[in-house]
C-alpha cells in the first residue's frame, strides 16, 4: 500500500447524463494521496467520464468534486494539478520527442533552461534519453506510450489520470509497461487513478479497486478484499480467473446448507439473515475444489475437459448436471483424462453464498 496520507480526491454523489444515457449515477469515492486507485469495469460503464470529470473536461449535473480538499466541481481545468493520459496517445507527429515533452511547459511559459532540465529528467525517468530527437512515428508503440506519459508527468501533476493506457500495446509490452507504471508510482509517490476493463491490470496494479457498474460503484476494496469477500454476484463474476463456479439451489430450513442438483451442500456454519427455502447461489472458486484423497469421501463426478496452463491445469468436471471448474497443479492433473470418473471435494469454509433474487452476498 502507498502511504495513506491526505485525501487527494473525493467525488460525492456525482451524476452526469447525456440525453437519456446516465453516464455517471450517484458516483462516490475517495482516493488517498499516493494511492494507485483503479476504476474497473466493462465498456460504457462510465470510466472515461469519471476521469474527464476529475480533469474538468466534463461538468457534472449533480454532486461534488474535491481535489486536495478544495471544491473544483464547476471550476475551470487549469490549476487542478491533474493530468490525463488518453487511450490514444495523441502525440504531436511533426514534433520530436524532446518537443513533445517541452510543449506543455512552453505553453506555461517556463524558462528555456528549466524546460531543458525537466525534459532531460523526464526522459531519464522513462528511459527515453536516446530517443529525444526522434519523431513519434519512428517509435514503437510502447515508446510512444512512454512519451505520452512523459508529456503528462513533465507538468508534475499531483494526480495522474490514466485512461486504459495499455490497450493499444501488445501483450509483452503491456506486461513491461505495467511494471514501469508501478515503478514510477512507487518512486515518485504519485497519486494515480487508472481506468481499465482488464481484470489482470486491475488486480496486478491497483492498491485499491473500484468495481463499476452502470455509472456507479458496486464495491471498493483491495484486490484481496474483492477476491475474498465479493459483495455480490457481479463482483464475484468479475474478479478471479478462472471465474467462480456458481451453483443454484434453495437454502435448507436450518440455514445450514444448500439443496441443489449435485445434492446437499452443507455450509461450514449456519447463515443468519437468510430465509429457509430461499433461492440462493453458492459460489466456489476453482482453487477451492480438489480431488478426494484415497479413502476420502467426495462428490461423484466425471472429468469433462482439461486445459493445461503450464504449472496449473484447469479441470472441468460434471456432477449432478452441473459443470464445475477446478484448478489443480499440473502434477495432479497429468494422470487425468476426459470421461474418467473422479471424486471431488469442495471446501465449505470457502463458500460464498448469494441471494438469487438480488445477487447480494449473505454473510
Ligand atoms: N459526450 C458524450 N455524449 C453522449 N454520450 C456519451 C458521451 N460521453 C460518454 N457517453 C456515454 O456515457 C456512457 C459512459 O461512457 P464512458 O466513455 O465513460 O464509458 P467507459 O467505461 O469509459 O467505456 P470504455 O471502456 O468503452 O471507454 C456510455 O454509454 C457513453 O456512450
Amino acid at each position: 500500500m502507498g502511504q495513506a496520507g491526505n485525501c487527494a480526491l473525493s467525488l460525492a454523489k456525482v451524476g452526469k447524463s447525456y440525453g437519456s444515457v446516465r453516464a455517471l449515477d450517484n458516483l462516490s469515492f475517495n482516493v488517498a494521496e499516493g494511492r494507485f486507485f483503479v476504476l474497473f469495469g466493462p465498456s460504457s460503464v462510465g470510466k472515461t467520464t469519471t476521469l474527464r470529470t476529475i480533469a474538468g473536461l466534463v461538468a457534472p449535473d449533480r454532486g461534488r468534486v474535491e481535489i486536495f480538499g478544495r471544491d473544483w466541481t464547476r471550476a475551470p481545468i487549469a490549476g487542478r494539478g491533474v493530468s490525463m493520459v488518453f487511450q490514444s496517445f495523441a502525440l504531436y507527429p511533426h514534433l520530436s520527442v524532446y518537443d513533445n515533452f517541452a510543449y506543455p511547459l512552453v505553453e506555461e511559459r517556463v524558462p528555456r533552461s528549466e524546460i531543458d532540465r525537466r525534459v532531460r529528467e523526464t526522459a531519464a525517468m522513462l528511459r527515453l534519453e536516446p530517443k529525444l530527437d526522434r519523431r513519434p512515428g519512428t517509435l514503437s508503440g510502447g515508446e510512444q506510450q512512454r512519451v505520452a506519459l512523459g508529456r503528462s508527468l513533465i507538468r508534475r501533476p499531483r494526480i495522474l489520470l490514466l485512461d486504459e493506457p495499455l490497450t493499444n500495446l501488445d501483450a509483452k509490452l503491456r506486461h513491461d509497461m505495467r511494471a514501469e507504471l508501478k515503478r514510477l508510482h512507487r518512486q515518485f509517490g504519485l497519486t494515480v487513478v487508472y481506468a481499465t476493463p482488464d481484470e489482470l491490470e486491475a488486480l496486478s496494479m491497483g492498491e485499491e479497486i473500484a468495481v463499476m457498474r452502470d455509472g456507479g460503484i458496486v464495491q471498493i476494496g483491495t484486490p484481496d478484499q474483492l477476491y475474498e469477500t465479493p459483495r455480490d454476484l457481479y463482483v464475484a463474476g468479475k474478479i478471479g480467473s478462472p471465474h467462480m463456479n456458481l451453483i443454484r439451489g434453495t437454502l435448507a430450513a436450518d440455514g445450514a446448507g444448500l439443496a441443489c442438483g449435485i445434492g446437499a451442500l452443507p455450509f461450514a456454519r449456519r447463515l443468519g439473515g437468510a430465509a429457509a427455502g430461499e433461492a440462493a447461489v453458492v459460489g466456489i472458486r476453482p482453487s477451492d475444489i480438489r480431488l478426494a484423497g484415497d479413502g476420502e469421501s467426495g462428490l461423484a463426478a466425471r472429468i469433462a475437459m482439461l486445459e493445461p496452463l503450464g504449472d496449473i491445469t484447469v479441470v472441468s468436471v460434471e456432477a449432478g448436471g452441473a459443470t464445475l471448474r477446478m484448478v489443480l497443479p499440473e502434477s495432479a492433473a497429468s494422470s487425468l483424462a476426459p470421461g474418467q470418473a473422479a471424486s471431488v471435494v469442495l471446501d465449505p469454509a470457502r463458500f460464498h453464498v448469494f441471494r438469487a433474487s438480488s445477487g447480494q452476498a449473505i454473510t
